[in-house]
């Protein structure tokens, strides 16, 4: 039987409740958008697997509810996560004020290496941002975090794999393929 993928990447959304967590994974994986908000219970994960410079690359990413009463549950799901999307909305200023307690949580329980990017959903919403682009740039310096994207969850246009991991297959070696790998996935969706 066929190997099923060559290397496995946990990844974690985290963020406050309807920020667009879960239709950001949507767009990732089925190339769909939600209207509705049905508030994740619990954690619940979808998988893709890419083929990336010759390398079978199964991402899981575990989808969590981002309302309080769920948060013992879903840090548990913090220590065994390679890369943490940290979600705001654009379109809400406290969603972003939250993001400096999100990313303790992380330092708190997440391993040290984790990578961490910030992530400011809904830009397809200009016309309501309550966050400057600057804001997020701060903020994600600030906290170490490795990249920062405005992306949209409803834009139906994406980039997918576009982004080359660098060195020869040969020379590849799996540590720079994760270091390269969150920043794909956010190629993956759509980048404005
Ligand atoms: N305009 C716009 N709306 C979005 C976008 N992403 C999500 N939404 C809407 O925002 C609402 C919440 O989205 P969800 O993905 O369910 O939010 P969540 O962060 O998973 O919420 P919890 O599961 O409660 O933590 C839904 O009504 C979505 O349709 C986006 O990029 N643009």
């Amino acid at each position: 039987m066929a190997k099923q993928y060559d290397v496995l990447f946990r990844l974690l959304l985290l963020g406050d409740s309807g920020v667009g967590k879960t239709c950001l994974l949507c767009r990732f994986t089925d190339n769909e958008f939600h209207p509705s908000h049905i508030s994740t219970i619990g954690v619940d994960f979808k998988m893709k697997t890419l083929m990336i410079d010759g390398i079978k690359v199964r991402i899981q990413i575990w989808d969590t509810a981002g309302q309080e009463r769920y948060q013992t549950i879903t840090k548990q799901y913090y220590r065994r996560a390679q890369g943490i999307f940290l979600v705001y909305d654009i379109t809400s200023e406290r969603s972003f004020q939250h993001i400096m307690k999100w990313a303790s949580d992380v330092d708190e329980y997440a391993p040290d290496k984790v990578q961490k990017i910030l992530i400011g959903n809904k830009s397809d919403e200009e016309h309501k941002r309550q966050v400057a682009t600057e804001q997020g740039t701060k903020v994600s310096g600030g906290y170490f975090m490795q990249y920062y994207a405005t992306l949209s969850a409803f834009s139906q246009r994406s980039y997918p794999y576009c982004l080359q991991i660098n060195g020869g297959k040969n020379g590849r070696t799996r540590k720079n393929l994760l270091f390269s790998l969150p920043l794909t996935l956010c190629m993956c969706f759509q980048l404005n």
